[in-house]
């Protein structure tokens, strides 16, 4: 590819890292609420990174949310809706947090947030990317897969038009979110803990290279795109019959065939899966989505190309 393809992005001199989205997530609630004290740590030359949690009510209650979920209230309706204390809290929130970071959409906007989330999944470190388009994220992926080999950390691409929803993040020009797992709803673990504050120094370290001019060649990205929810098993009055089977539990990003058991009943007989080809499931079995009918999602496999990209 050759130079006319270079990309040019402004400086990304205004960075936020949210913790607290969902105030069960002990990683992200903790970390910021470590950099609010001390955010020596997230600093870096030429960048204000602002670290902010953004459901404190929820992180108070170590509850998902209290009225409604936060990472689906950034919808235009909600963002446009006139304010007042009658509104559901989390959408006086999103107001409040697309007033400070945003707006939404506009220059104004902050260029990079990042949205810190715990799974109960075995998903290990995902960065869930919201554009196939956006060339500064995808480059900052590449690095950041680059720099913590020969560990993994998988990107999830969420650009479905039935199942993508309005996150926090998605008031910055370049959204990120960042989901760790396995770990437990209102618990922290060590190792879930270290992982994502590795993630995200590798991430502050490319805004810093880029900032300073740096120019990042053409490159690939392999990325896993959301296809599918799958619900579990119901009975005529709704009630959950199944659980995930033993074979595919865990085994978040590995290949699901047709045919491959996918729930067990609990009078022991084994669902399979009969889709058409092979998926990738995610956010198996995970906790919070019990009430959104999802007992995993799945992706498929794809290539995306990244431009080179340089500031302007
Ligand atoms: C388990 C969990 O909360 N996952 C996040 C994923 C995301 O940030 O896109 C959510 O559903 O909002
Ligand atoms: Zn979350």
């Amino acid at each position: 590819m050759s130079s006319h393809n270079t990309v040019s992005f402004s400086e990304a001199r205004r960075v936020a890292v949210f913790g607290g989205t969902h105030g069960n997530e002990m990683s992200g609630v903790t970390l910021v609420n470590l950099w609010v004290k001390n955010g020596a740590e997230i600093q870096r030359k030429g960048v204000e990174t602002k670290p902010f949690i953004t459901n404190p009510k929820a992180v108070e209650k170590c509850s998902r949310y209290v009225d409604t979920d936060l990472n689906r209230a950034f919808t235009p309706e909600n963002l446009s809706a006139p304010g007042g204390d009658d509104l559901p809290y989390e959408v006086q929130r999103a107001q409040e947090i697309n007033r400070l970071f945003g707006p939404k959409g506009s220059p104004e906007a902050y260029d990079v947030i990042f949205d810190l989330h715990n799974t109960t999944s075995n998903m290990g470190c995902t960065l869930i990317l919201e554009s196939s388009k956006d060339h500064f994220n995808l480059q900052m992926m590449n690095y950041i897969k680059k720099a913590i080999a020969p560990a993994s950390c998988p990107v999830l691409l969420n650009e479905h038009p039935l199942l993508k929803y309005s996150t926090s993040r998605s008031v910055a020009k370049h959204p990120v979110g960042l989901e760790v797992g396995p770990q437990p709803q209102g618990v922290l673990r060590s190792n879930i803990f270290e992982a994502m504050r590795v993630i995200l120094k590798h991430a502050l370290d490319f805004i810093e290279l880029f900032n300073e001019g740096m120019e990042f060649p053409p490159c690939t990205v392999d990325v896993f795109r959301v296809s599918e929810r799958v619900d579990y098993p119901r009975d005529a009055n709704g009630n959950i019959i199944a659980m995930v089977h033993p074979n595919l539990q865990d085994c978040d990003w590995e290949p699901l065939n047709p045919g491959d058991p996918m729930f067990q009943t609990f009078d022991g007989k084994t669902i399979h899966y009969e889709g058409a080809g092979t998926v990738y499931p995610t956010f198996i079995n995970e906790a919070a989505y019990y009430e959104k009918q999802q007992a995993f999602v799945t992706t498929r496999r794809e290539t995306l190309v990244a431009s080179a990209i340089r500031k302007a």
